[in-house]
């Protein structure tokens, strides 16, 4: 049985003292267990919310890391510095990223396993553009996606890995996919992963559905069967109405 994971991806937002007013409301909160609920927050506010939330079930993750441990990399944090400040996860390749800060498939391999071999929790994003969708690329964009992100991974390594199908065109734009093309996608992800390891690691791997995903929305992805949680961004801004994105998914 997989847990479901709710990652919040607060991106460019809050700064320290937002975060522990809204670790204040999460601690008032009635969550429940069999959800993991994650923030991924803007390195300056994670020293904070580790220290807030740190005993509550609640996790803490980085929205990006660097590959190597240490040097002149300037601008850059280190899987060590994470977690040494208490983290423990990290985004890796969101979209974003990989569109306007030349994140490649190589670099989110090599970001994978350095966080791995540090033992942080990566959440790997996948998903296509609006042009690859049209063009019927999507589950080739992916499947691209997904093997090189994964690529040298033990299957120890995979199993702890997130993946998050994110299709480019419904990040931020009210415009979330249907419940039944995510899974289509994330059902065709379980299956890469099979066909790269084995079909029990396939079964053990998390895969979320991130774009648009709101209160009003999270119980059409939730119930299907390859779709193990959501990435959140605009609905994870606001402690309410994440604390409902918990709820809603056990
Ligand atoms: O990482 C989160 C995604 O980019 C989704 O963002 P959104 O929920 O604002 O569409």
């Amino acid at each position: 049985m997989r847990k479901p994971v709710i990652a919040g991806n607060w991106k460019m937002h809050k700064t320290a003292e937002e975060a522990v007013s809204f670790a204040a409301e999460l601690k008032q909160a009635d969550l429940p267990g069999e959800v993991e609920a994650v923030i991924c927050a803007p390195f300056l506010a994670l020293p904070a919310l580790v220290e807030e939330l740190t005993g509550t079930g609640i996790g803490v993750g980085a929205q990006n890391v660097h590959f190597e441990q240490q040097g002149a990399f300037t601008g850059e944090v280190s899987v060590p510095m994470l977690k040494a400040a208490g983290v423990t996860y990290v985004i890796i390749g969101h979209s974003e990223r990989r569109a306007y800060f030349a994140e490649t498939d190589e670099t989110v391999n090599k970001k994978v396993k350095a966080a791995l071999n540090g033992g942080l929790i990566p959440i790997v994003c996948v998903g296509e553009t609006l042009e690859e969708r049209e063009n019927d690329q999507t589950k080739e964009v992916v499947r691209k996606q997904v093997k090189a992100a994964s690529a040298g991974l033990s299957s120890d390594e995979m199993k702890k890995t997130i993946i998050a199908y994110e299709p480019v065109w419904a990040i931020g734009t009210g415009k979330a996919s249907t419940a039944e093309d995510a899974e289509e996608v994330c059902s065709f992800i379980r299956k890469t992963v099979a066909d790269q390891f084995d079909q029990q690691v396939a079964n053990e791997v998390r895969i979320q559905y991130g774009g648009s995903v709101k209160p009003e929305n999270i119980d059409s992805f939730i119930k299907q069967p390859n779709i193990d949680g959501a990435l959140v961004g605009g609905a994870s801004l606001n402690a309410g109405s994440f604390i409902q994105l918990v709820q809603a998914a056990k």
